[in-house]
């Protein structure tokens, strides 16, 4: 056996059988990768144990729990490359779907084994690592109220709900921002404004560019904007749907625009969610960067950045040869 990795498994995420999902992993991954196992505690959480796994000097890490461990575990990797291994076992798994890892524990085990990898970008929110996205205004209050509780009752469930409870008062929720990106200093009335770094299609509100990138060393912001509770709802099932198909959207009370680096201000003060956890309140400012995650992917799991060069006249294209 050649492989060794630090698994670090949560026994409370989600609403399954947490022995079996262990007995289950360790049957998969133990013929080929000897395992270290530590459990998070209500005291330890992941991004500690991580830590711990890197200062003992770790060969690879694999994370199992819900977004919360998940995203833990891999903040605590940032710009260490070491490599990380996703088994989701929570109730959104939005990490693993950003990512286009498999959700299920049998497929992501076989991804491990396979062992290829990918770098992506990760970001800083505020000081704190951040690898998929902070949500500003509607977004944060639909976590907030999406609780515990709920979430074992109803699971992905309690989060349509908290956001349709949300949708109701969405025209209320507008606040004014001052956001400052690479080169563009813009004011805007908003009611939602994302900013990802990787998003997965549920997440709705990021989705203004649709097909989130996660290593092009760039950020997308999407600002939505309605102007009453119908535009509000028209704008969300608008997002929904170009998600799923994977198109920009083209309504103008939805904007979006990429840059390395963003400064948000609003008045009044909004709150701010990033990784699924609530960080404070706005001011924020979130810089990419870029190719700091290693992670275990599937082959092609990415979409590839997108050109279009057809039709342009007196069109060209050779391969260049090799730079000496
Ligand atoms: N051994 C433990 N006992 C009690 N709570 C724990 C334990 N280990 C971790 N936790 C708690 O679990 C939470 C993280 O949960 P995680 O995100 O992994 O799963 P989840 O909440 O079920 O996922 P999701 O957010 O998708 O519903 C943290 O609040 C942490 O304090």
């Amino acid at each position: 056996m050649t492989r060794s990795a630090c698994l670090i498994f949560n026994p409370v995420a989600g609403q399954g059988d947490s022995e079996a999902d262990l007995k289950q992993i360790r049957s998969l991954l133990e013929p080929d990768i000897q395992l270290d196992i530590q459990f998070t505690t209500e005291e330890v959480d992941a991004g500690q144990l991580a830590l711990q796994a890197v200062d003992n000097g770790v060969e690879s890490i694999i994370a199992s729990g819900g977004d919360g461990t998940l995203s833990a575990a891999a903040e605590a990797l940032v710009e260490t490359n070491i490599p990380l291994g996703i088994i989701s076992r929570g109730t959104a798994n939005a990490f693993a779907a950003a990512l286009g890892i498999p959700d299920t524990i049998e497929a992501a085990c076989q991804n491990i084994l396979a062992g290829n990898t990918r770098v992506v970008d990760s970001a800083r929110c505020n000081g704190k690592p951040m690898i998929l996205l902070a949500g500003i205004g509607f977004e944060a209050e639909t976590v907030e109220n999406a609780d515990r509780e709920a979430k074992n009752r109803y699971g992905m469930l309690a989060y349509f709900i908290s956001g349709l409870q949300q949708l109701r008062d969405f025209a209320n929720c507008e606040f004014e921002a001052k956001i400052e990106t690479d080169n563009q200093m813009i004011t805007v009335t908003a009611a939602a404004l994302t900013i990802a770094n990787a998003a997965p299609p549920t997440s709705i509100l990021a989705q203004g560019p649709a097909g989130i990138i996660a290593d092009d060393g760039l950020l997308d912001l999407t600002i939505v904007a309605p102007e009453n509770r119908m535009g509000a709802i028209a704008s969300a099932y608008h997002l929904l749907q170009t998600a799923f198909r994977d198109e920009a959207t083209k309504r103008d009370d939805i904007g979006y625009l990429q840059s390395k680096r963003l400064q948000v201000e609003t008045s009044p003060p909004q709150k701010v969610v990033m990784d699924g956890e609530i960080i404070g309140t706005t001011p924020i400012e979130i810089e990419c960067i870029p190719s700091s995650l290693t992670i275990f992917v599937p082959v092609n799991s990415f979409k590839e950045p997108s050109d279009k060069l057809e039709g342009l006249p007196g069109l060209k294209i050779e391969d260049r040869p090799e730079s000496e």
